[in-house]
């Protein structure tokens, strides 16, 4: 019996999407938020902005923060090109268990890494641990008031090189006002912002792209 939102979204994935199909998999994510239960993806219209930023990008080392249910991972890796490196940071094992079905349903489970903890003991580790030297795109979607800082860290943990593309849901609603603040005024970054609507409602909404100078 599904209890969870999560787990009810999870179901009517696999009821209703075609097994190795992201496309299929993102659209029916997208119908039952729509029409049944609201849901924190990043949503369709934002979710063309990241398909975008994430083509122009050609990135082969990309980190998420906050993998929920995988709708946004299933987004950006269905573009990569095979071998590219994709590590989701998801520290609540309900939604990453939600989120690797999810994952592995779209066929993509090969390129991705759901790493479970919490961001702040991960980004520190991915050096060492997971053999990253820089990173080429960052996805940032968890909790909006560890955006600034867990910016920050990527910065001290030598994880962004001049090029690096830091790109941030919801700087509007749910809104990250001190992550906005900080990447447009400490002269660090080259910033656009990509007004759009929140996912499934028409309240606006934008993402801000945070370009690293080095
Ligand atoms: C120690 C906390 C920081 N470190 C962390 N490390 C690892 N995972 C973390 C995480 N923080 C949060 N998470 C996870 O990210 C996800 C959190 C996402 C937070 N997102 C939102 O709040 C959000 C909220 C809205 C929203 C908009 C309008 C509204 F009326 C109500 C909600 C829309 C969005 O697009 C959102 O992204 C969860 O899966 C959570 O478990
Ligand atoms: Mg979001």
């Amino acid at each position: 019996l599904c209890q969870t939102k999560e787990q009810r979204i999870l179901d009517f994935v696999l009821k209703n999407a075609v097994r190795g199909d992201p496309q299929s998999v993102i659209d029916n994510i997208d119908k039952y938020c729509s029409q049944r239960e609201w849901s924190m993806n990043v949503g369709n219209e934002k979710g063309i902005i990241l398909d975008n930023v994430v083509k122009e990008s050609n990135p082969s080392t990309i980190l998420e923060l906050g993998t929920y249910c995988g709708y946004s991972a299933v987004r950006i890796c269905r573009l990569l090109k095979p071998g590219v490196r994709f590590f989701t940071v998801e520290f609540n094992p309900a939604y990453a268990a939600v989120a690797k079905q999810i994952i592995e349903f779209a066929g993509l489970i090969d390129k991705v890494q759901v790493l479970e903890g919490s961001t702040g003991d991960i980004i520190p580790q991915l050096k060492k641990k997971y053999e990253v030297d820089t990173l080429d795109f960052v996805f940032v979607d968890h909790w909006k008031d560890k955006y600034k800082p867990d910016t920050q860290l990527l910065e001290k943990c030598n994880l962004l090189r001049k090029g690096s593309v830091v790109l941030a849901d919801n700087v509007i609603v749910p809104g990250a006002p001190d992550f906005l603040e900080y990447v447009r005024n400490c002269g660090k970054y080259d910033c656009t912002n990509f007004p759009s609507f929140l996912e499934y409602m028409d309240e606006k909404d934008a993402l801000e792209k945070a370009v690293f100078r080095g």
